[in-house]
């Protein structure tokens, strides 16, 4: 039968179980070999003790004055202590204890069982148990009882899983600091000996250390330190005693110099000369012979070496000629060859082919064929004047919003169905989606998928990351970024606010779902937009179906709502509301006939998308571009970005400088809407594909900028925040767009004024929600910052401020 698990034996014995001293370990002839050095005042006590002890006991239990004395000379005549153990090993056991639940043998192996019982043994806080430990050459220090199955008698010399293992044959270099003990087989018995032999081992040690140390406070500290520093005291030493000690000992009384455990507070004991000699005790090599696998893991012992078995195992094929030849690392790795090629993005002048090894060389081939397609030198600049360009092109008006508001409030569907009814989307494809929807059981969920675009997003019903579409009117190209709702993906919907002019909040105008918004990401999406610079809002209070139109409802949601706008510094001007039904297309880009509503004689919600002014475009600044996707594979394009240019132009053969990478790459081509265009200027959110760059200098978030005018990488930096909740000092994640880092407010210099920007206090202590004040932020690591940027500060996955950068 394999042996238990420790686990298992742990739920199979109790402490108070009469058979846990009974056995080898304990018995009539070995107590009398303990009384055969007793002194006469050791008689007395014990004839004294004895008497006590019988008057303690219960006369019903059957117990010998042998079994009395025995309990006496170990407990050290202390007749309470004997008394409780006599009557625990003697009266009547308790019910037994319910069967433990089988411990499945992956647990056992994995230690993952049920943890042990850990009965606390009286008296003891802190127990030593070395009976596991010592078989590795280490002891373990339990802060409660050891587990029970520590200290039971089927204990094999190792515990679980690797009872067998050949220990003592690891190889020398492979121990490190270990100081390994060779198991000592089976011998009936714990391996730290009976509870009964520690107990008196302990007194012995008390006893000597009384002798010592006479303050009872000093004495505990210094049994405690024993009990630490049990570790330290010659292990293996010990060892080979306690393995000596099958039999219960006799007790001497020894002179504290002789038995004490080392003080820590007094001088180390000269070593002593000569070792004094161990009892030699034999036991039956119980282990196995190793495998060939474990002896070409640990190496060969000295009787294997003798015995000339063999001392490695060659590999199959190893010895053939081909195998010898051939070294897989002799060039560069493939890996290598495809980056060089990239790299260079030229042909590779042809060689006549060295004879080798083939592999490298043909894959190296195949590469520069592909790379000529990426070929630098033919990315010519055609030195445009882009503003020129620009004026010239008569381009319609460009305005990108990002969709935010709580998860589920219809962002989707409203974006889908404006999508639907300007035609971007034909019937057909809406008919798809609705059948492939309706299979699902999803099928309200239909116009949504014409945003949500991934098999995740569509099963999970959920937007999980910012989704990108494009439609015009005659006087505006509008791209709409739609932002997941939900608060996991709050760093997504930072990532759209960044490149959007400004922001379309939905709102569900159920009064349970406007509610529970509140306290989710509704207000906080608004907060970060504002935080992000976005100055313009337009509100959809969308689902206005499912309140049957109610007006009141709607007058309720824009009192609300414009409140809270105001104390994030929303100008009213800048705030629109839309009452529209995404699903039903009321008022979304044609008025609602539904006559419930005709008290709404306002915008609909294109309408108001078209009033709103776009931001200005810094067209003649330096460029920055803002990373808000990376593509890497494609052939020809093997790495491309896409993102909104905030300041300047790009144009094809242009040399643009990534940060905070520091590396540069050519503009090879760019698309815009998936037409492939020459240039692009701010406002416009391109795709770049890049060539003489490695994707990994390419990060979401990064700014893309003019070498010659590069923006600033920055560590320490002054900024004027508006808190949303309590600010002080420590640390916080500072966002930059999609780009952020750990960093800390060092210092709040100085409340503001909220509205004139004028200091009110110095040094304020704390910052309330809602108040503007100036501070200091350190970063951990370098962002590309300059005057002007926004940066907002979470903590704990909440916004806690918004910030400009001052410098
Ligand atoms: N009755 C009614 N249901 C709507 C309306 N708009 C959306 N819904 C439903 O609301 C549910 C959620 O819609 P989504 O468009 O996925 O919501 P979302 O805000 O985009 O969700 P996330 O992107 O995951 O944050 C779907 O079942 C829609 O059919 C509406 O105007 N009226």
């Amino acid at each position: 039968m394999p042996p238990k698990s420790g686990h298992q034996r742990a739920k199979n014995i109790d402490y108070d179980d009469g058979n846990f001293y009974s056995g080898d370990e304990y018995s009539e002839e070995e107590s009398g070999a303990a009384t055969d050095e007793m002194t006469d005042e050791d008689r007395e006590q014990m004839k004294i003790g004895t008497a006590k002890v019988r008057e303690a006991l219960d006369t019903s239990l059957n117990i010998t004055d042998a079994q009395i004395q025995e309990a006496l000379w170990h407990y050290y005549y202390d007749v309470g202590k004997s008394v409780t153990y006599l009557k625990n090993k003697f009266a009547p056991k308790p019910q037994a204890q319910p069967k433990a639940k089988a411990t499945s043998r992956f647990d056992q192996a994995a230690g993952t069982g049920n943890p042990p019982t850990g009965k606390q043994i009286p008296d003891e806080s802190i127990r030593l148990a070395p009976c596991l430990g010592q078989n590795f050459g280490f002891e373990v220090l339990y802060t409660e009882a050891p587990p029970d199955e520590l200290c039971t008698q089927e204990m094999p010399t190792t515990s679980g899983f690797f009872w067998d293992t050949p220990w003592g044959m690891v190889p020398p270099h492979r121990l490190g600091n270990l100081t390994p003990v060779h198991p000592i087989g089976y011998k009936g018995g714990l391996l730290g000996g009976s509870k009964l032999q520690a107990l008196a081992a302990k007194r012995k040690q008390k006893e000597a250390m009384d002798t010592r140390i006479t303050s009872p406070d000093a004495d505990k500290a210094v049994s405690l330190l024993d009990k630490l520093s049990f570790k330290d005291s010659k292990p293996a030493t010990r060892n080979h005693e306690q393995s000596a000690h099958a039999k219960y000992p006799s007790r001497k009384r020894s002179t504290p110099s002789e038995d004490a455990p080392p003080n820590p507070t007094s001088d180390p004991a000269p070593e002593p000369e000569t070792e004094p000699a161990k009892p030699v005790v034999e036991f039956p090599d119980l282990r196995a012979q190793p495998s060939m696998f474990g002896a070409t893991l640990c190496g060969l012992t000295e009787e294997h070496r003798e015995a000339e078995v063999l001392t490695s195992f060659p590999l199959p094929y190893t010895t053939l000629e081909a195998f010898r030849k051939a070294n897989p690392f002799d060039g560069p790795s493939p890996d290598d060859i495809v980056r060089q090629a990239q790299a260079r993005g030229t042909p590779k002048p042809k060689t006549t082919p060295k004879k080798t090894h083939g592999h490298g060389d043909k894959l190296a081939e195949s590469v520069d064929k592909l790379a000529v397609a990426d070929d630098t030198s033919r990315v010519k600049s055609k030195n445009l004047n882009v503003v020129e360009e620009f004026e010239k092109s008569g381009m319609k008006r460009i305005a990108n919003f990002v969709v935010i508001g709580h998860v589920d409030h219809g962002k989707s569907t409203l974006m889908g169905r404006l999508l639907y009814d300007l035609k971007v989307i034909d019937q057909r494809s809406v008919d798809k989606l609705r059948k492939e929807a309706e299979t699902i059981g999803k099928s309200s969920f239909a116009l949504a998928w014409i945003m949500d675009s991934t098999s995740e997003e569509r099963t999970r019903g959920v937007t999980v990351d910012i989704a990108m579409e494009h439609f015009e009117t005659s006087r505006t190209r509008f791209t709409i970024l739609d932002a997941p709702g939900h608060r996991d993906f709050v760093p997504k919907m930072i990532a759209g606010a960044s490149q959007a002019d400004f922001a379309l909040l939905v709102i569900d105008a159920n009064a349970n779902s406007f509610e529970s918004g509140l306290r989710g990401q509704t207000k906080e999406h608004a907060l970060l937009v504002r935080s992000m610079g976005v100055k313009s809002i337009i509100v959809a209070v969308n689902k206005m179906d499912t309140v049957h139109w109610n007006q009141a409802r709607f007058v309720a949601v824009c009192n609300e709502m414009t409140a809270f706008f105001t104390s994030a510094s929303f100008l009213p001007k800048h705030i629109t509301f839309v009452a529209c039904a995404g699903l039903t297309g009321d008022n979304v880009t044609k008025r609602t006939e539904d006559p419930r509503a005709s008290w709404y004689t306002s915008k609909t919600l294109l309408d108001a998308l078209e009033s709103v002014e776009p931001a200005k475009r810094l067209i003649e600044k330096p460029l920055r571009l803002t990373i808000g996707d990376v593509f890497r594979g494609g052939i020809t394009n093997p790495i491309s970005i896409s993102g909104r240019i905030d300041a300047g132009s790009v144009q094809v053969g242009d040399i643009v400088l990534a940060m905070p990478s520091n590396e540069t790459a050519t503009i090879k081509a760019i698309e815009i809407e998936h037409e492939t265009v020459d240039w692009a200027v701010a406002g416009q959110i391109p795709t770049l594909h890049l060539t003489d760059i490695d994707p990994i200098h390419l990060r979401l978030g990064d700014i893309v900028c003019d070498p010659k005018n590069p923006v600033k990488l920055v560590k320490t930096f002054t900024s004027k925040l508006l808190a949303f909740e309590h600010v002080l000092p420590g640390t916080m994640d500072i966002f930059r767009g999609q780009l952020w880092v750990e960093g800390k407010i060092t210092k709040l210099s100085a409340k503001l004024d909220k509205f004139k920007g004028d200091v009110v206090k110095k040094k304020p202590r704390i910052i309330k929600p809602g108040e503007v004040a100036r501070v200091v932020v350190e970063l951990e690591k370098e962002l590309p910052l300059e005057n002007g940027v926004r940066i907002v500060m979470r903590e704990g996955g909440k916004t806690v401020a918004a910030g400009l950068l001052e410098g």
